[in-house]
């Protein structure tokens, strides 16, 4: 079945520590419909990556959701349900998602295990998504191991992967921050392509206003744990209402010399 959008509803994080607790996350409440990018914008620590984190329960010790749901078309959708079955995770560093001393073909083994696939059909599969992520050769770069590998391609083969999943949501977090300018502009046109060809709704972590400029359909912008503005991406760009939305544009205008628009 084809999901249509991905809501977060008054999601809550707080942490938690000797004095008492604090709020991370703060009421975020978020729709990602399908075929779409949403950027989630905001100074460093403004809850960006907590977000993503508390949807899908992999929040670092110390900190725990208090409130808040995730629904699939209206269906509230425990964390284990969502966590790649409905949303796949690409990361800053892929190199860190991958065990060092795995090869490609043993790290889809274990996805395809844990989506409960296997055969020919699922091997084909594989083939497919990893030719669609930009990896032309699938049969060499199984028998990789990451230290002989790329970021790029690394990024490439977790692209693979939240594909051969299925998911028809990403959240994708600073997935090009760690890259070369080359490399990050091949990544953010293939997201655009998957987009496209597949209907994919993609939720973007970013605090680069370029990369926002290039992918997004929509915007979320966050401070201090909460939304505080969301629109489109012309209108963040040409008409940004808040204080914390000027800037980042203003910041992001300056670095290419360019005038203020807004
Ligand atoms: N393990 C932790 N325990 C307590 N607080 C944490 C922990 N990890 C992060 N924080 C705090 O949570 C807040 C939100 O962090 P988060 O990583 O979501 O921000 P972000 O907007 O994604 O920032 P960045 O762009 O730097 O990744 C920050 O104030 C951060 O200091």
């Amino acid at each position: 079945m084809t999901a249509h959008a991905l809501t977060i509803e008054g999601l809550r994080v707080e942490a938690i520590h000797p004095h008492g607790r604090t709020a991370l996350v703060d009421g975020v409440s978020l729709t990602l419909h399908a075929g779409e990018v949403l950027a989630l914008v905001g100074a460093s620590g403004s809850g960006k990556s907590m977000t993503c984190a508390a949807c899908l329960d992999v929040l670092p010790p110390g900190t725990r959701r208090v409130a808040g749901s995730v629904a699939i078309d209206g269906n509230v959708r425990t964390a284990f349900e969502l966590r790649g079955r409905q949303v796949a995770s690409i990361l800053q560093n892929p190199r860190t998602a991958f065990n060092p001393v795995r090869s490609m073909r043993e790290h889809v083994g274990e996805s395809l295990r844990a989506i409960g696939r296997r055969g020919a059909d699922a091997r084909a599969e594989v083939t497919q998504a990893m030719r669609d992520a930009g990896l032309d050769d699938p049969e060499r770069v199984l028998g990789l191991f990451p230290f002989e590998m790329s970021g790029g391609m690394l990024q490439r083969m977790m692209i693979a992967l939240a594909l051969v999943s299925r998911a028809p949501f990403i959240f994708a977090d600073e997935p090009t921050t760690d890259l070369d300018l080359i490399v990050q502009r091949e990544i953010l046109d293939l997201l655009d392509r998957l987009k496209g060809e597949r209907g994919l709704g993609i939720l973007l972590v970013t605090h680069d206003m370029g990369v926002v400029a290039r992918l997004a359909d929509r915007v979320a912008v966050m401070e201090h744990g909460r939304i505080i503005e969301t629109g489109g991406v012309m209108e963040i760009f040409h008409a940004p209402q808040h204080a914390v939305t000027r800037s980042l544009v203003a910041a992001h205008l300056s670095l290419y010399g360019l005038e203020d628009v807004a």
